[in-house]
C-alpha cells in the first residue's frame, strides 16, 4: 500500500466521508432528509480524509465544544466523531495517521481536551484517551413504581406542544448545562442531527415548571415500536424537585408497562425514590465520555479539589510527549513542578481520574498507577474525586 495522504476535506467532500464512516459502523448511508439535518455539525477545517491511491479510505471530523470540568468551569474540548477506516485498508497504521493530524490540530486551536464516544474500548488508549464518565440504562416496572412519601414534590408538569419542544429543551439544557462535570455543550447544529431529538418524529416532550411557574426541567420520550414501554432519551432538571417529579408524570402515563431510562447518572436516586427499590433495574454501565488531556498542565489548573494532602504526580505521554510532566496537586490548585513523584501514570489513566469518576486507590490496585510513596494513592483519590457522579449523556 502506498503511503497515505492524509489532509482535510473541503465541503463538497463532507458527504463522501459520512457514508464511509456510517459504511465503517456497518450502516446505511443516510438519506437526503437525514443528512439534511446532519451537515451542519461539520466544521470547515475539522473534517480530515486519508487517502490511498487517490481514493478516500479513513475519516475522522472533530467540531469546537467545551467541557465542565469539576468545580463549574468550562475548558475547551475537541469533540471526535466520525471516525472509520475501509474495513480492507485497517490495522496498516490509518488511523494512527488522522488521531496525529487530528490531536495536532486541536491542540494548535487551544483545545485542552479531545472528547469522544467510543465505539470500541480497545481502541482509542493508545491515542492517550481514557473513558472519563460512566452511564447506566435503567428499566422501571411501572405496576411496581410508587413513589415514597418522602420524594421530592411541588410544581407541576406539562406536555409541549411539538413546535415549542426544540427551543424550551435547548434553554433549559443550557440553564442545567455546568450542574456536574463531564457536561458539554449542544450547539445549535447538534440537535436536529440527534435522532430522538427529532421532535417532529413521536417524540414527547414534558416540562416541569416550580411552585413560582417557572421551567425548570424536561423529559423527552416516544413509546417502544413493538413493546408497552416508554424509552426515555433525555431526563434534565435543575433541582431535586424538578427530576422526581418528571419521573412521577412517566410513572403516571397510561398504557405503559416499563420505562427504560437510557443514559442516565449513575447516582441518579431513582431507585430511592421509590417504595420499592427492585422495580428499578440497572440493565446496563458503560463508559460514556472518553477523555484526551492535550494540555496536561491548563487541565490540572481547571478543575477543583478536594481537601487533601498534597501529591506530586508524574504524567507519561507516549503520544504527544511534550505533554508529559510532574504536577504538584493540592486541595487550592495545580502547579508544574520538579520534585519527586508519588505517584506515576500515564495521560490516559490521568483521563480517568480527572472528571472524579474513579478512584486512584483502584487503578494502583490494577497496575495502572505506580505509588511511589506509600498512602500516596488514598491521598489523590481525596483531591481528585467528586461529590457528583461526572456524566456527560450528549451523544455526538
Ligand atoms: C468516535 C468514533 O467515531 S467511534 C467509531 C470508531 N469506528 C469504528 O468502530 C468503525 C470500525 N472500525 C474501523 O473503522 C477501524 O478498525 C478503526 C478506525 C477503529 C481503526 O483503524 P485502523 O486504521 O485499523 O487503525 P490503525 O491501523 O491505525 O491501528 C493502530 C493500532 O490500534 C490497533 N487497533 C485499531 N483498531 C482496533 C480494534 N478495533 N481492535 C483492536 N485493535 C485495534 C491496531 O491493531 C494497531 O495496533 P498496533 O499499533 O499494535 O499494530
Amino acid at each position: 500500500m502506498s503511503d497515505p495522504d492524509v489532509r482535510v476535506l473541503t465541503e463538497s467532500e463532507y458527504r463522501a466521508a459520512s457514508d464511509l464512516f456510517l459504511q465503517t459502523l456497518l450502516v446505511a448511508p443516510m438519506d437526503d432528509e437525514r443528512w439534511a439535518g446532519t451537515k451542519d455539525r461539520y466544521e470547515a477545517g475539522r473534517v480530515l480524509g486519508a487517502h490511498v491511491d487517490g481514493e478516500l479510505v479513513g475519516t475522522v471530523m472533530s467540531m469546537s465544544n467545551d467541557l465542565t470540568v469539576p468545580g463549574g468551569r468550562r475548558v475547551p474540548a475537541a469533540a471526535v466523531t466520525g471516525v472509520g477506516v475501509r474495513a480492507d485498508r485497517t490495522r496498516r497504521g490509518l488511523l494512527t495517521a488522522l488521531m496525529r493530524e487530528q490531536l495536532d490540530d486541536a491542540a494548535a486551536r487551544g483545545e485542552v481536551v479531545a472528547m469522544l464516544h467510543a465505539s470500541e474500548a480497545v481502541i482509542y488508549e493508545r491515542f492517550g484517551y481514557g473513558p472519563a464518565t460512566r452511564c447506566r440504562e435503567v428499566e422501571i416496572d411501572r405496576g411496581r413504581a410508587r413513589l415514597r412519601e418522602t420524594a421530592p414534590r411541588g410544581g407541576r408538569v406539562r406536555i409541549l406542544p411539538r413546535e415549542q419542544a426544540g427551543e424550551r429543551m435547548r434553554a433549559l439544557y443550557q440553564a442545567c448545562r455546568d450542574d456536574r462535570a463531564g457536561l458539554i455543550d449542544r450547539p445549535d447544529a447538534w440537535w436536529p442531527a440527534r435522532k430522538q431529538h427529532r421532535t417532529g418524529k413521536g417524540a414527547t416532550v414534558a416540562v416541569h415548571s416550580d411552585e413560582s411557574g417557572a421551567d425548570d426541567g424536561y423529559v423527552l420520550y416516544e413509546p417502544a415500536k413493538s413493546a408497552d414501554s416508554l424509552e426515555v432519551y433525555d431526563l434534565v432538571a435543575a433541582d431535586a424537585t424538578a427530576a422526581a417529579e418528571l419521573w412521577r408524570f412517566l410513572f403516571g402515563v397510561d398504557l405503559v408497562g416499563s420505562i427504560n431510562g437510557h443514559e442516565r447518572p449513575l447516582d441518579e436516586p431513582i431507585e430511592w425514590l421509590l417504595a420499592d427499590s427492585r422495580a428499578c433495574r440497572t440493565t446496563n454501565v458503560g463508559d460514556d465520555l472518553w477523555l484526551r488531556l492535550l494540555d496536561v498542565p491548563t487541565a490540572l489548573r481547571a478543575r477543583s479539589y478536594g481537601p487533601g494532602d498534597p501529591v506530586v504526580i508524574e504524567v507519561r505521554d507516549a503520544f504527544l510527549p511534550a505533554n508529559a510532566g510532574r504536577y504538584r496537586i493540592t486541595a487550592q490548585g495545580a502547579e508544574s513542578t520538579d520534585a519527586a513523584p508519588d505517584l506515576g501514570l500515564d495521560v490516559a489513566v490521568l483521563a480517568v481520574v480527572y472528571l472524579g469518576d474513579r478512584r486512584v486507590t483502584d487503578l494502583a490496585a490494577a497496575g495502572l498507577v505506580e505509588e511511589r510513596t506509600p498512602a500516596s494513592a488514598a491521598a489523590a483519590d481525596a483531591l481528585f474525586v467528586t461529590a457528583r457522579s461526572p456524566w456527560c449523556g450528549t451523544g455526538f
